[in-house]
């Protein structure tokens, strides 16, 4: 039996057509335009993968989107600055600033200098600690995305095992979260972690967010299991004609894919996920600010 495959390129055209319909209802009854700024400091080629489908994606669903390119030399108080004066502005509701910063810049200083309501990557201390204790928050969108597509194929996470691997701020930290919050048994394993492998055949949800390529092999699964692959990883292409490279995940898709009952694709699963859940997040912090009752459906 192979997996089914979760479709994150087209759950996350649903996903931004919702954004779209709560955009317009913004726009044509209250007058408030969504507005998304996205800060850019220097240049990192693993950004880059992501900025070029977000400006566009924004604007399709109707939301303004505003791009500050700064170069890689700037100093931390012109970098605040220009934080301060996106906090005050009314046009924004959504702050993005791109990691990884420089190395001269002190990112948890940028991140927590970000008004908490426009934090739509949800990385501000304050939207930690509020995600923590079940309170509403701003929730960081690639776990955001990962639980909208293991709600929507399992229905109800409630008693499962849920591993995830990796235990970073921005994926493996707030994706525990998420599923503790709906009730899972998790577990948080990582590179020092005693047989992994044992440890994720356990997990009926696996979780790979370690940004180590094709890392998790068949035999990891339980025979089954719900596979989210985290991972965009870039590798050299095997073969003539492939282009110079490839992108692969944290998982091995073809001996996973045998194993798995269901599984996340690379490209095309949890990256489209990832850029629909920062515009839900626009628009959720749009209402909040005004407000509005939020939307239904975009929210942890
Ligand atoms: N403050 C901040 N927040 C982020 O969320 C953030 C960040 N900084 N820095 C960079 C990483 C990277 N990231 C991606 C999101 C989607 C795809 C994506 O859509 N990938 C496509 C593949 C695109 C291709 O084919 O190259 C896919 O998986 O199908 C990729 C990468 C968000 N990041």
């Amino acid at each position: 039996m192979t997996a089914h495959i979760i479709d994150g390129k087209a759950f996350a055209a649903s996903v931004r057509e919702k954004v779209a319909g709560h955009v317009a209802r913004l726009k044509d009854g209250h007058g408030i335009t969504p507005g998304l700024a996205v800060v850019l400091v220097g240049e990192d080629p693993a950004s880059e993968v992501y900025v070029r489908n977000k400006g566009k994606q924004t604007v399709e669903v109707g939301m303004a989107s505003f791009e500050h390119k700064l170069p890689a030399e700037t100093s931390e108080a012109d970098l605040l600055a220009l934080i301060e004066q996106l906090n005050a502005d009314p046009a924004v509701h959504g702050i993005l600033v791109q990691l990884p910063l420089p190395g001269h810049l002190d990112s948890d200083l940028v991140i927590n200098s970000i008004d908490p309501a426009k934090d739509v990557d949800g990385f501000h201390i304050s939207n930690v600690g509020l995600l923590g204790t079940g309170q509403k928050s701003m929730v960081p969108c690639t776990p955001l995305g990962c639980l909208m597509m293991l709600r929507d194929h399992l229905g109800s996470l409630s008693g499962l095992n849920a591993v995830v691997i990796g235990r970073s701020n921005i994926v493996g930290k707030p994706m525990a979260q998420l599923l503790l919050g709906d009730s899972c048994t998790v577990t948080i394993a990582h590179s020092r972690t005693k047989d992994i492998e044992e440890v994720c055949r356990r997990a009926d949800i696996l979780v790979a967010a370690v940004g180590r390529p094709e890392m998790v092999t068949g035999d990891w699964i339980k025979p089954g299991a719900t596979v989210i692959d985290v991972g965009i990883n870039r590798v050299p292409a095997p073969e003539k004609g492939e282009g110079k490279t490839r992108l692969v995940g944290d998982v091995e898709f073809a001996s996973a894919v045998e194993v798995a009952g269901a599984i996340t694709p690379v490209p095309g699963g949890v990256g489209p996920m990832t850029i629909a859940c920062l515009l839900a997040n626009t628009v959720t912090a749009a209402c909040r600010a005004n407000g509005l009752p939020e939307p239904e459906g975009l929210t942890a």
